[in-house]
């Protein structure tokens, strides 16, 4: 399974060391055999000679240049970072990235053989207009990104989910990820509101193949409480 942590502002340069150091002795110690992602915070990025794999939650595409604000590729691959989260809501919601951007995105860390986790998820509103509303949204996402691109990752977030501590029943997550795998054979996270009091039944739905974590796995122990949960059902 794929557990992986989305660090998103938090945690100082210091302190995602030692976060990455934690976690990489807890699947060192119990030899864990999941694929485990930590996206930190830009200025977090780094060499880390670890077992997790780190991933930079956004980069322009580009090499370098004028992009103020922004990283290129340049700046991943001074730490050989191959590994970048394209479409999370809070960048296309808060940030206002359109689908043309991420595209744009997508298709140029595609062509570099980037391992790419790719959010979708529907607001609020398109949930509560009914599964047909809901479903033609989240359809929308897809539109333009390579579904068969071998290094895809797909997590499906619910906006109203992330950070909320609600989450979709069990039932609704199965059959939103029946839907998506439809889409896409690529493995499927759920991401929004996972916790340790959860995880484990998220990570036993079919068609769930790992999770993304926001605030929960901030704690290194209660994220590596979930890939020991993933362990045990693998
Ligand atoms: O990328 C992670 C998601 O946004 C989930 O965040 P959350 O676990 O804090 O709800």
């Amino acid at each position: 399974m794929i557990i992986a942590a989305n660090l998103k502002t938090n945690l100082t340069r210091k302190e995602t060391k030692k976060y990455i150091n934690e976690v990489d002795a807890y699947i060192t110690s119990c030899n864990s055999s999941q694929e485990v992602l930590v996206f930190p915070a830009m200025s977090s990025l780094d060499t880390y000679k670890s077992s997790v794999v780190v991933g930079a939650q956004n980069a322009y595409p580009t090499d370098n240049g004028a992009f103020t604000g922004e990283i290129g590729l340049t700046h991943l691959n001074e730490f050989d970072i191959k590994t970048i989260l394209i479409g999370h809501s809070e960048r296309r919601h808060i940030l206002g990235e359109t689908q043309e951007e991420l595209v744009k995105k997508f298709n140029y860390f595609k062509e570099l053989g980037f391992k790419i986790v790719y959010c979708v998820g529907e607001p609020l509103e398109k949930r509560e207009a009914g599964k047909d509303v809901m479903m033609e949204y989240i359809s929308t996402q897809y539109e333009g990104i390579d579904t068969q691109y071998e290094n895809l990752i797909i997590a499906y977030e619910p906006v109203w989910a992330i950070g909320t501590g609600l989450t979709p029943t069990l039932d609704d997550i199965k059959d939103i990820h029946k839907e998506l795998k439809d889409k896409s054979s690529a493995p499927l996270l759920y991401g929004g509101s996972v916790k340790v009091a959860n995880a484990k039944e998220v990570l036993s739905i079919e068609n769930v193949d790992g999770v993304l974590v926001g605030s929960a796995a901030l704690c290194a122990e209660d994220f590596c409480k979930m890939i020991e949960f993933a362990e045990e059902l693998s």
